[in-house]
């Protein structure tokens, strides 16, 4: 007889549980976990002081991101004393536990950990995945089960590869029809967070299925996936198909014959039951979409680029409408401004939402032949220092030197700016990255989210503007 219909997600965590704690705890084996400067210091100093080991050094990548500089400098140097002491500590903790990955500020590796984990083939679908970053949901767009942990969980799974974990409620949201022409991942993931808000998905390991998601290339997958953390969800998870399948293949060289055949069915093998149970379940038709901007300070404080800022009255929960008041006073923005027009002073296209090769080879079909509007700065930093280099073989760094970007070396950089670059007080940015809280990029800077193609078109117009609306050159 066969079994009760699952989830995808229950399916991996099935084949993960090492052991049942209690009706919704259990220990679950990790296959992969990756560590950055910043969230890891103390689990290691937690292993030193109780004197035990990494139990398996393979099964660990680290990497410093969150704090380097990204000027474009041979060799790169942290001048900062604290973050330089966080990425040399990194690097003797990997030498003393005997973890071998490891991408200090000038390995060739170097990247943001949730671009090159996916690009080095380490994630692969139906694994688990876990890293002390909350984007690590980035990675069920390859069908994974990945998400974010705390610190004393990174010593737990450092000492034993494996997590207590709670079980989490299950959310599909089936996004159907098909994204207008122009309309990215990016708006898609900015109009789904506006639908179900900054808190909607909270607890819950969230399903993407439907038209739209079907049509997404890998890398937009990933985007959307990247920003599910936005919403609360402990998880976001797309079942592997054809597309999935062929871009792991081609980022995993060390599979081959027989094994890579096994590894592929198995691939192809995940997916949730026709008839699975979900706790909640949303709907979303995409096919009257526009490029979405953020005009407040959190991601779900979204609209359509022909919009304006919404009047606070128009929320109805009470918490909806003080967030809004506050933000609008802090982006400095009028309810009934249209968002057309909004000038900006910065344009910032970087992170692991969007600093893939797509999105930059996406931003600089936009700004060929055009150059940034005075009085603008702008910055492209890519996700990693190999998507920096294919982007050179591509010609895209003169695209964008031309136009008058800096092109720089891979890093968060200024999506939270923790490096040496903040932005100033009342500096307002479109920005390419997946959060826009108060200071966020600099203590009292202003950030609007939006797509690479949409950031592009900010740079040369000096306002937010629908780049699908750009004169022909
Ligand atoms: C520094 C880290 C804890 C944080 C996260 O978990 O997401 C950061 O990457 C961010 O994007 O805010
Ligand atoms: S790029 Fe931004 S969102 Fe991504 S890990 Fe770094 S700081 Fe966090």
């Amino acid at each position: 007889m066969a079994g009760k219909p699952e989830t995808l997600y229950q399916k991996i965590v099935d084949t993960h549980t090492v052991k049942r704690i209690d009706d919704s705890t259990i220990l679950l084996y990790v296959d992969i976990h990756f560590a950055n400067e910043y969230t890891s210091p103390q689990a290691f100093a937690g292993l030193v002081e109780r004197g035990i080991g990494v139990l398996s050094p393979d099964s660990h990548l680290c990497v410093v991101d969150h704090v380097i500089p990204t000027e474009d400098v041979t060799p790169r140097v942290i001048e900062d004393s604290a973050s330089a002491r966080q990425a040399a500590k990194l690097g003797e903790n990997c030498r003393q536990f005997g973890i071998k990955a490891f991408y200090g500020p000038n390995d060739p590796h170097q990247g943001i950990e949730h671009v090159l984990m996916d690009e080095q083939g380490l994630v692969r679908p139906g694994m688990v995945v876990i890293c002390g970053d909350s984007h690590t949901t980035t990675h069920g767009s390859l069908g994974a089960l990945a998400f974010g942990i705390g610190t004393s969980e990174i010593e737990h799974i450092l000492a034993t590869q494996t997590l207590v974990y709670r079980m989490a409620k299950t959310m599909l949201i089936r996004i159907d029809g098909h994204l207008p022409e122009g309309v990215t991942a990016k708006d898609l993931a900015l109009a789904v967070l506006r639908k179900i808000s900054a808190r909607g998905a909270l607890g819950c390991v969230v399903e993407y299925q439907g038209s739209v998601v079907n049509e997404l290339p890998v890398e937009g997958r990933m985007t959307l996936c990247n920003l599910t953390v936005e919403a609360g969800a402990r998880g976001a998870i797309i079942a592997p198909d054809e597309k999935t399948v062929e871009w792991v293949t081609a980022h995993c060289p060390d599979l081959k014959g027989e094994e890579l055949k096994a590894a592929q069915e198995y691939w192809r093998s995940l997916k949730s039951d026709d008839d699975a149970h979900f706790d909640i379940v949303h709907t979303l038709d995409a096919s009257a979409l526009e490029p979405m901007v953020t005009w407040g300070t959190s991601p779900d404080q979204a609209v359509g680029i022909s919009e304006s800022v919404p009047e606070a009255d128009s929320f109805a929960d009470p918490d909806s409408h003080t967030a809004a008041v506050r933000a609008q006073g802090y982006q400095g923005l009028k309810a009934g401004t249209p968002m057309e027009g909004i000038p900006v002073q910065h344009v910032f296209i970087g992170s692991c939402t969007n600093a893939r090769l797509p999105d930059l080879r996406a931003a600089a079909a936009v700004i060929r032949g055009r150059h940034v509007a005075p009085g603008v700065r702008a910055q492209v930093v890519p996700g990693s220092m190999q998507v920096r280099r294919e982007a050179e073989a591509e010609g895209l760094d003169r695209i964008f030197k031309d136009a008058g970007f800096e092109w720089r070396k891979s890093g968060c950089s200024l999506c939270l700016a923790m490096n040496n670059f903040v932005l100033e007080p009342g500096v307002r940015c479109a920005s390419t990255t997946n959060r826009n809280f108060e200071g966020r990029q600099g203590r009292g800077a202003r950030t609007h989210l939006v797509s690479p193609q949409m950031a592009a078109a900010a740079a040369v117009t000096g306002h937010l503007t629908d780049w699908r609306k750009l004169p022909e050159i």
